[in-house]
């Protein structure tokens, strides 16, 4: 910390109705009014993600919403995903309306929304996975032990 300076990833503001100097984290835009001790990290506590989710005979839970014994190989709930992903790039379609229709997550009545989660909430792959996104970005297909999903990262 140089002197008067502030960590790396802070900024010093000053407050306009108060005259007192607060710290903007840059990444999380957050603000503090105590000085940063440490810098600040790049990585966000929470994101918030919708996805999209195929389930096969393999699933953690071969039964969802849309069917109550889920037989479709990997291999098929892979090319079935593939398509969607397809359809959601081109434009033809929109997330929200393929995982209202098609994920096998109970979340598809939300559009695919999980909403807000941290580290060690979700199973691994699909946390690193969103983590790894940017915010709007898409993901190409994650394998967990529920099945094969595609991920929006929307915060
Ligand atoms: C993690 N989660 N959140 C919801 C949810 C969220 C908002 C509104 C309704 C349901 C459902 C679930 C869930 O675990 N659903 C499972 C399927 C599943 N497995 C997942 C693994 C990782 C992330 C999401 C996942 N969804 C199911 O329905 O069998």
């Amino acid at each position: 910390m140089s002197d008067g300076g502030v960590p790396a990833g802070w900024e010093e503001h000053t407050s306009r109705s108060t005259g007192r100097k607060y710290y903007l984290n840059i990444y999380t835009k957050e603000s503090q009014w105590e000085i940063p001790q440490t810098p600040a990290t790049k990585e966000m506590a929470t994101v918030q993600a919708s996805h999209l989710l195929v389930k096969h005979c393999e699933s953690r839970r071969p039964s969802s919403w849309r069917q109550d014994n889920i037989t479709k190989t990997k291999e098929e709930a892979l090319r079935e995903l593939i398509s969607y992903r397809d359809q959601i790039v081109s434009g033809e379609k929109t997330f929200e309306e393929l995982a209202s229709q098609y994920s096998d997550c109970s979340s598809a009545k939300r559009g695919g929304d999980l909403g807000p989660f941290g580290r060690g909430q979700m199973q691994k792959p699909f946390e690193d996975a969103t983590f790894a996104l940017k915010v709007g970005e898409l993901s190409e297909p994650v394998w967990t032990d529920s099945g094969v999903h595609i991920i929006m990262r929307t915060k």
